[in-house]
């Protein structure tokens, strides 16, 4: 199914160079409203329904529901990771490449130094599968996390919202953003055809209030490439040290 062409590489070269970059490098996040359209952000849409229905998406983690409300088993969000290249993604798939294309727009001009002490810029060329999110709407949100806690190579998170006539005072679910070292907090609402970006580590703490309407969102957290090398290297070491120790007989506590 061709899609229209809502956004031509014009438009996402304009929206990267005079949006995008210079909210990332002076606030730490931006969000598009309307990127894909009605049409392809529709199709989006009814795919994740699709997956939802399916069962796709696997069952959520237990979640403690409302702070002080004390239920057992609450299910909290449902997630699927998808490549794109699934039947029934079509859509999903086009929506990522789009997201790669306004990314990659933005690569080189993240500048150096994105805040983790890098002193080489910000050499982003890999992202990671996306994950379809589902909120069930039963009260459950997502605690107060940072994304890249321990330098993992995530360097930039990318939400796509899917929720259309979506009102926070009636249905909650939204992303609440503390930035680092900020007295403010910001609220992102997880509106239909809506595109956040944010930093994936420390400065960018966050969290999901609770939801009491179905909510769908779509992620991909792009890696800086030296990080996620370094990341790869420190988790190959550390799966080597820890196999040897299996290897040697545990030492009884009386050896010298
Ligand atoms: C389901 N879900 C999440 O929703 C967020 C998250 O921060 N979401 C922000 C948002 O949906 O606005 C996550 O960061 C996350 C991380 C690991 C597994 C599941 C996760
Ligand atoms: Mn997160």
């Amino acid at each position: 199914m061709p899609f229209i062409d809502h956004v031509s590489d014009s438009d996402l070269q304009r929206l990267a160079l005079q949006r995008v970059v210079p909210a990332l490098l002076s606030r730490g996040f931006c969000y598009v409203d309307g990127l894909l359209g009605e049409v392809a952000g529709g199709a989006v849409l009814e795919q994740v329904r699709d997956m939802h229905r399916s069962g796709a998406l696997q069952d959520g983690r237990l979640a403690s529901s409302a702070p002080g409300v004390h239920r057992r088993n609450v299910r909290g969000d449902k997630i699927a990771w998808v490549s794109g290249a699934e039947r029934g993604c079509e859509a999903v798939n086009f929506l990522l490449n789009l997201i790669d294309k306004l990314v990659s727009m933005c690569a080189g001009r993240l500048g150096t130094g994105t805040g983790t002490g890098a002193g080489a810029g910000t050499s982003i060329r890999e992202r990671s599968k996306a994950m379809v999110a589902c909120y069930p709407g039963n009260g459950t949100g997502y605690v107060k996390h940072v994304d890249n806690h321990n330098y993992d190579g995530r360097r930039i998170t990318c939400i796509y919202y899917l929720n259309k006539d979506w009102n926070a005072k009636e249905h909650g679910g939204v992303l609440r953003i503390f930035p680092e070292g900020k007295s403010y907090v910001v609220d992102i609402q997880p509106l239909f055809d809506r595109l956040l970006l944010f930093w994936s580590d420390r400065r960018n703490p966050h969290e999901v209030q609770p939801s009491y309407a179905t909510r769908y969102a779509i992620t991909v957290w792009y890696f800086d490439s030296e990080e996620r090398a370094e990341a790869k290297r420190r988790f190959r070491d550390l799966a080597a040290s820890t196999s040897q120790q299996q290897q040697q007989p545990p030492q009884d506590s009386g050896s010298s």
